[in-house]
């Protein structure tokens, strides 16, 4: 694993240099492939980088957008990660729709949309027995949980499996496992904010708890990077 770390001045430079090596990685995965898979993460802080991605001149037809992780409600409720990308990004580009790859959330029982999804990639990324996912883009909750791995759950011990379901207080979500993750070409997180500091302080050190701190199972065979704001930053350079 080649790991990079970089801490940017504020959540501007955050972006803009997120936008340079997600864009860098999508050309470089269709120079070699002739296409790119790219997983989105959730939450508030990939926005304004999906709204950036927006604005490129990119092949769009020769990009695969999953999602690395997904609440379970429908594709408009207002905390869909779905619903957040197509709007900031997906929908405002000449993507065909059949390269738009959102988890299922209809089935009544999360655990079968979990094992639909997972048919769906392997059809996809044919071929793999442990498929690699070009990038896969993660953020950081201040729990220390990554996609929708939280911390002492049933999900982060699943080692058979590409997408289980994780447990967010007693709410179902689908996620992308850690065998999935750590499967990856270039996984990249991008992180802001003080209230990240203390569970990226134990992600980062020698030795903690990966149940306690999930995204300390994240150890891709390719590439990963850290990217920062200043004020996340603080943890490892403070
Ligand atoms: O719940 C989630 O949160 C994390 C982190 O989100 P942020 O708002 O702190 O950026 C995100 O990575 C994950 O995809 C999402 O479902």
């Amino acid at each position: 694993m080649n790991k990079i770390v970089e801490v940017l001045p504020d959540t501007t430079a955050l972006i803009q240099r997120s936008l340079e090596v997600v864009v860098e990685k999508i050309q470089a995965a269709i120079a070699e492939r002739g296409r790119c898979t790219i997983a989105l993460s959730g939450g508030s802080t990939p926005k304004p980088l999906y709204e950036a991605l927006a604005t490129q001149d990119l092949p769009w037809g020769q990009i695969h957008v999953f999602w690395g992780d997904e609440r379970y409600v429908p594709a408009d409720h207002p905390d869909s990660n779905q619903g957040m990308a197509r709007k900031a990004w997906l929908d405002r580009v000449q993507i065909p729709a059949e390269n738009i790859h959102p988890m299922p959330t209809e089935a009544a029982d999360p655990a079968i949309a979990a094992q639909d999804y997972e048919s769906h990639l392997r059809e996809v990324l044919q071929g793999q027995a442990l498929p690699a996912l070009d990038v896969i883009l993660l953020g950081l909750g201040d729990d220390g949980h990554t996609a929708s791995l939280f911390p002492h759950t049933a999900a982060l011990q699943v080692q058979d499996r590409l997408i289980t379901v994780g447990n967010k207080d007693g709410q179902p979500r689908l996620t992308f496992t850690a065998p999935l993750i750590n499967a990856a070409r270039y996984v990249v997180f991008v992180v802001a904010g003080a209230n990240k500091q203390a569970a990226l302080k134990e992600i980062f050190a020698p030795t903690a708890d990966a149940m306690t701190y999930p995204a300390r199972l994240v150890q891709p065979q390719g590439e990963l990077w850290w990217l920062f704001d200043a004020a996340a930053g603080q943890a490892i350079n403070g």
